[in-house]
């Protein structure tokens, strides 16, 4: 039986894979955040000099990715890149996700956006019949808390504060559990509408095109226009 970490490592492994046809001296990749993530920094390091090196969602892949020696680009520094690998807390078979909860979702966003695609890496237990088991991210300027932690209830949501956490982007987050998560397109511009929200974790509009996903008989794939 594989533990959780060795699962996640299998993932990682296979996400190598997948991006080494296309890595080349001028190319930039665009790295998420997360444990999952860190063993792909990890096992991406050994071909370093094959690409030109990553624009990161966050300062702690941004310090991982240094200390591999991989160097690290500011996004507008950079044009456009080939593939955008990242985790998630859940992924649906529609490939719609929930993301943040190392916290970083907002950056994740701004970077996968910049991206030809999103390449999602999870284990078998981020994957999801309907998504909102895991509480959705909110991240929100400090002064708006209350009046969207207001607005979130009255949407259904159970906000709490992420307490003691503040986001590299200098904000807070909300994470709200018992969202009915039917269309997680609308409630993504719905909660994005609120004023003083930054981004919400849902990643509907830009879900995935690709997942790997670790299971015990080995990494599997599934695609945004096949499932
Ligand atoms: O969205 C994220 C960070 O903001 C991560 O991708 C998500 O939390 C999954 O993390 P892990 O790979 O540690 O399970």
């Amino acid at each position: 039986m594989l533990t959780q970490t060795e699962l996640k490592q299998n993932v990682a492994d296979a996400a190598v894979e997948y991006i080494l046809p296309l890595l080349r001296p001028d190319v930039v990749l665009g790295v998420g955040t997360g444990s999952t993530v860190d063993l792909f920094i990890d096992a991406l390091a050994p071909y370093k000099n094959r690409l030109r090196g990553a624009v990161s969602s966050s300062e702690r892949s941004t310090a991982r990715l240094e200390a591999q020696g991989i160097q690290v680009f500011d996004l507008n520094q950079v044009q456009g890149m080939p593939v955008y690998v990242d985790g998630a807390d859940e992924i649906d078979h529609g490939l719609n996700m929930i993301k943040g909860g190392g916290g970083a979702l907002t950056r994740e966003k701004i970077v996968a956006s910049v991206a030809d695609q999103f390449l999602c890496i999870v284990d078998e237990s981020k994957l999801v019949q309907c998504l909102g088991g895991f509480p959705l991210p909110v991240e929100v300027i400090p002064m708006a808390r209350e009046a969207v932690a207001r607005r979130l209830a009255r949407l259904g949501g159970k906000p709490v504060l992420r307490a003691g956490f503040v986001t590299d982007n200098a904000c807070q987050i909300l994470d709200v559990a018992g969202l009915a998560i039917a269309r997680p397109t609308e409630l993504e511009s719905v909660i994005n509408g609120i004023p003083g929200v930054v981004s919400c974790g849902l990643f509907a509009h830009a879900g995935a095109d690709v997942v790997l996903i670790s299971t015990q008989d080995g990494v599997r794939r599934l695609d945004k226009n096949s499932s």
